[in-house]
């Protein structure tokens, strides 16, 4: 049994190496064009060598997960809304105990590259099926999906760890 008193508190706050980028959406009468990454503008051990794209219900959540090696690079573009929670429990972290909500999506697009060891999670919290591309520097299952996975899922711990409120 864990005692209560276990259970981890956060403080909310801003988490070391976590960058979110707000992306500018280029409209016209034809739609709209948001571009996602340069490598001009990123730092180059943050750049991609896969992306994905995923599609996630209305009041669902991807997550919580860690990477060991893998930064994340998200992009939340829409057409939905995401919270995104990210948790610092790294020792030795200048912001471990730290906690940083945010909403992005539809109302903010922005990209988001996330460290390893910074616990993440999202949730759609519109009311349509939300897309998330991920960009990672790392490739997932490695080359030829030949490796071991590089994550850790937290999707079983008790929610009291990882509060998603
Ligand atoms: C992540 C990934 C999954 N898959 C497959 C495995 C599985 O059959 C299906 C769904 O995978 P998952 O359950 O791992 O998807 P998901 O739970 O969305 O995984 C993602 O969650 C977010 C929060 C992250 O942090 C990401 O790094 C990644 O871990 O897609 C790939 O083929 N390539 C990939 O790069």
């Amino acid at each position: 049994m864990i005692l209560a008193e276990a259970y981890p508190t956060y403080t909310d706050g801003e988490i070391e190496g976590v960058q979110i980028r707000n992306l500018k959406s280029h409209h016209d009468n034809r739609g709209w064009l948001i571009e996602i990454f340069r490598h001009d503008e990123l730092d180059q051990d943050l750049w991609p060598v896969m992306t994905y794209v995923s599609s996630t219900l209305p009041g669902v959540a991807r997550g919580p997960h860690e990477h060991v090696d893998q930064t994340d690079g998200f992009a939340f573009i829409g057409p939905s809304d995401f919270r995104l929670y990210l948790w610092d429990t790294r020792e030795g972290s200048p912001t471990k105990g730290n906690r940083k909500v945010v909403t992005l999506g539809v109302s903010r697009p922005a990209a988001v590259w996330i460290p390893p060891g910074v616990v993440h999670a999202y949730r759609n919290v519109g009311t349509e099926p939300g897309l998330v591309f991920n960009a990672p520097n790392r490739l997932y299952a490695g080359w030829g999906k030949k490796e071991k996975v590089d994550e850790i899922r937290h999707e079983e711990a008790d929610p009291r760890m990882f509060p998603m409120d």
